[in-house]
């Protein structure tokens, strides 16, 4: 027997959104955030209620955030970026150091941050992987908010 189950929330009209994305690699990552706006907007996210900022690239994303969480307005945040390999190093270093200071941000801050930067080895498995990225991230993010919401009305 479950007892005191939480069932999941897809419900985005109350929430506040900020989103921070990567211009590099510019048109895939305006496909995957225009993905992602679409199906926030289906499941019922107000346009007034979202905050998008784009920056150079994905290392500059994580001290974005840091930024928009410190004026407190919002239920999720959302990183959007594409990081696509060369030839050297430098793929592992931009991935591992924009991921690991993500997922710090959000812990150090209690509050959820949505993965959606690509990392891929060429152009053609990050288109392929646009539509269905943007919108698990769109519900990812509902769901984790109204979720965090929640509990936080337990303490
Ligand atoms: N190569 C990619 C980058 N590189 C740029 C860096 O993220 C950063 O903007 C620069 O080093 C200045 O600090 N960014 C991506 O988002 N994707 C890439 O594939
Ligand atoms: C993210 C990368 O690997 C990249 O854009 C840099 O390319 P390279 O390693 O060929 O300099």
């Amino acid at each position: 027997m479950i007892v005191n189950n939480y069932k999941s929330n897809f419900n985005g009209r109350n929430l506040y959104i900020g989103i921070v994305q990567s211009r590099f690699n510019q048109k895939i990552s305006y496909k995957l955030l225009i993905s992602c706006l679409n199906m926030l907007k289906k499941i019922g996210v107000q346009e007034k209620n979202i905050l998008h900022i784009s920056v150079p690239g994905a290392l500059e994303i994580p001290l974005t955030l840091q930024n928009i969480i410190k004026l407190k307005k919002f239920n999720v945040l959302i990183a959007i970026g594409v990081i696509i390999r060369g030839e050297t190093y430098h793929f592992e270093l931009i991935t591992n150091n924009t991921i690991s200071s993500i997922m710090k941000i959000s812990i150090k801050n209690n509050i959820p941050i949505i993965n959606a930067i690509l990392t891929t080895e060429n152009i053609e498995q990050a288109n392929s992987r646009i539509l269905t990225k943007g919108i698990e991230t769109a519900y990812a993010a509902i769901e984790i908010a109204n979720l965090i919401s929640s509990i936080k009305k337990l303490h």
